[in-house]
């Protein structure tokens, strides 16, 4: 992870120096795919750095954008024969890589890194790392390890270059708590950055990257219920009835979280107690056995990057049209209108676009990156 997040600022470093203006969501996202694809596939996707690959991203998005539409209108999916059939030289592409990932990992050997799936699929042979059940599940996988961290931060950054008095505090405290860019990695000296947390708890909840509404149904033979029937805030829910609640909607409730579309870190600092009102009600890696089984790695992934962006480099919003990427636009009637809020579409994980930030080196830290 270290070294991924070393090439994400080394890149942001080659931008300062033309004070070209920089899509964050574009490169959170490289960084998020090619993390997980070290962790997953034991790989180096080369995202960040190699415009070849990068068409992943857009079919892993494709692929997002098919599932959330089939999960908000299940009767077209008897239509998703047309999509799959329909000749794609992207389509090509990925699978053409995926093949490649695989057939490199695979002539590795023991000699490989170890990835999770290489692991995995040591224990399924004779099918191995091909197994048939295995492989889709890895695509998965690369989706909901690299797609919600990189929309954490492109969020932070959105809210950090408007709220200066937000952006001055976090980085006084990261430029006090360290005293040089390699004491900044995992242990307590970051967990005790807490209006760091405090800043990621608030694009969590602002933004929440899983954004679709997770649908939910009794199960048919829950031993636990028997027969009783379900009942959720004093409704009874019939066999067979979806229901689910929307995280935008439960982050943006005024009984739980007042003045809720400011972004107010302070909110995380005024109490810790997880009983109270506002901890119960910030679900981003929901609760229970289908939470997130990525949420200790997403924080570290977010908090380092962060913490080393503002140890490098100051950054600001891009001037003219392009520091309005990803903000909402009063030309639009309903939803979108609020300029001050990062815009985020439901894909079934969240797309968006920006925000566009200019860096400036911070002192003769950057000398270091080269
Ligand atoms: C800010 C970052 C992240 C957020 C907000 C997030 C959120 C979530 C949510 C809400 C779910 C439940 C989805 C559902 O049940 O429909 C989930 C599942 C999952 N996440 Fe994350 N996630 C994040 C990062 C990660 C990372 C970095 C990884 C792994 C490297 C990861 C791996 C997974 C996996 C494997 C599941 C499926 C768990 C299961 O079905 O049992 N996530 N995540």
């Amino acid at each position: 992870m270290s070294q991924q997040i070393d090439v994400f600022l080394r890149l942001l470093r080659q931008g300062s120096h033309s004070s070209e203006p920089q899509n964050m969501t574009d490169r959170c996202q490289r960084l998020g795919f090619d993390t997980v694809g070290h962790l997953a596939f034991g790989c180096d996707l080369k995202l960040q750095t190699d415009e070849a690959n990068r068409v992943m991203i857009r079919m892993l998005t494709m692929a997002k954008m098919r599932v959330a539409t089939f999960m908000h209108f299940p009767a077209l999916q008897s239509l998703d024969f047309i999509l799959t059939s329909l000749p794609s030289k992207d389509g090509k592409e990925f699978r053409r890589i995926i093949r490649e990932v695989v057939n490199t990992r695979v002539a590795e050997g023991d000699r490989g890194q170890h990835g999770l799936y290489a692991v995995m699929g040591e224990h399924t042979k004779p099918g191995g790392i091909y197994d048939g059940i295995l492989w889709p599940e890895a695509i998965s996988f690369m989706t909901a390890g690299g797609t919600p961290p990189a929309t954490t931060l492109s969020a932070l950054f959105f809210y950090l270059s408007r709220y200066p008095e937000c952006y001055e505090k976090l980085a006084n405290e990261i430029r006090s708590q360290f005293s040089s860019a390699q004491e900044i990695q995992g242990g307590p000296a970051l967990a005790g950055c807490k209006y760091l947390r405090a800043c990621i708890d608030e694009s969590l909840r602002m933004a929440p990257p899983s954004l679709t509404t997770p649908w939910r149904e009794q199960a048919a033979d829950d031993p636990e219920r028997g027969t009783a029937p379900l009942v959720i805030d004093g409704h009874v829910v019939p066999p067979g009835t979806q229901f689910g609640v929307n995280l935008y909607a439960l982050h943006h409730n005024e009984e739980y979280f007042p003045d809720a579309f400011t972004f107010k870190p302070e909110r995380w600092l005024e109490s810790d107690d997880p009983g109270d009102k506002q901890h119960r009600a910030f679900a981003p890696f929901l609760v229970g056995p289908r939470s997130c089984a990525g949420r200790a790695m997403a924080y570290l992934e977010v908090s380092l990057t962060m913490a080393k962006t503002l140890w490098y480099f100051d950054f600001d919003r891009a001037p003219g049209a392009l520091g309005e990427v990803g903000q909402g636009t009063k030309r639009v009637e309903k939803g979108f209108a609020n300029v001050n809020e990062f815009q985020i579409l439901d894909m079934f994980n969240a797309n968006h676009d920006g925000p566009y930030l200019v860096f400036r080196p911070r002192g003769h830290h950057c000398a270091e990156l080269a």
